[in-house]
């Protein structure tokens, strides 16, 4: 089995791509779903965020705008956050793995936004990055509503520069143009992984 690594900065275009390998039959690993997942009501995480940042969680609910806040606010808060829920999403990550190896799949994806960042691109025979301008990038964020300009701003710093990610890429997919570009780019990497 292969591990295609899938990522990018924050808005950069991830699930969209992703959501196409998943509709070409390919089995997909989401990390950010994994989170809210993890994040849900009554989720995993949940009995810990509360106790990290208490304002964020009542009657098992989580209320992730307020737990966003805290942590872009006090990047000591986000890397404790981080040091709970990533061993749990590692956790997931690996059952994954082993289910799919399990049933004899060719490829699989990871799609992780910080793959370079939390070591996971150690798993891959294979890495993409989608990759757009800075102003694109901005702009697409912008279009968010639950996320302000400077807590994006805040996430993304704490992200390896794009630039960077690009130079440790096996493959680079542009998303700065139409939707309809980028699918195209995709099914080129579909055929590479059809070979
Ligand atoms: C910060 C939180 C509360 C924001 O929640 P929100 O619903 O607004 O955003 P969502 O989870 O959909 O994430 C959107 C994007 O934010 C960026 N992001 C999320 N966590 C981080 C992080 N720790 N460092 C840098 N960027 C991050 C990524 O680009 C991600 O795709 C949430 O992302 C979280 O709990 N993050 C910690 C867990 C983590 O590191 N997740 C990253 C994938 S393993
Ligand atoms: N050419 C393009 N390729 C991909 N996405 C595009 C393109 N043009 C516009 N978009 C839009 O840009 C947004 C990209 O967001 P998407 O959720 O795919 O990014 P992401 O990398 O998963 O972000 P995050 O890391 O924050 O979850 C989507 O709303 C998508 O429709």
């Amino acid at each position: 089995m292969r591990v295609l690594g899938l990522t990018g900065g924050m808005g950069m275009g991830k699930t969209t791509v992703a959501a196409f390998l998943s509709r070409a039959g390919f089995p997909v690993f989401d990390a950010d779903a994994t989170v809210r997942a993890l994040q849900a009501d009554h989720g995993k995480a949940l009995p810990f965020i509360a106790q990290l940042v208490p304002e964020s969680v009542s009657d098992g609910h989580l209320d992730r705008g307020a737990l966003r806040r805290a942590v872009v606010q006090q990047p000591a808060l986000l890397r404790q956050l981080e040091k709970i829920i990533h061993p749990m999403v590692w956790a997931e990550r690996t059952q994954f793995l082993r289910r799919h190896r399990q049933q004899g799949a060719r490829w699989v994806v990871l799609d992780i936004p910080l793959l370079f960042e939390a070591g996971a691109w150690r798993l891959c025979d294979y890495i993409v990055v989608v990759s757009a301008s800075a102003r694109i990038q901005a702009g697409r964020v912008a279009l968010r509503r639950s996320i302000t300009k400077a807590e994006a701003r805040r996430l993304i710093a704490r992200q390896m520069p794009d630039r960077q990610k690009r130079r440790r890429a096996d493959r680079v997919i542009r998303t700065g143009g139409t939707v309809r570009q980028t699918i195209q780019q995709v099914q080129s990497l579909i055929r590479m992984m059809k070979q």
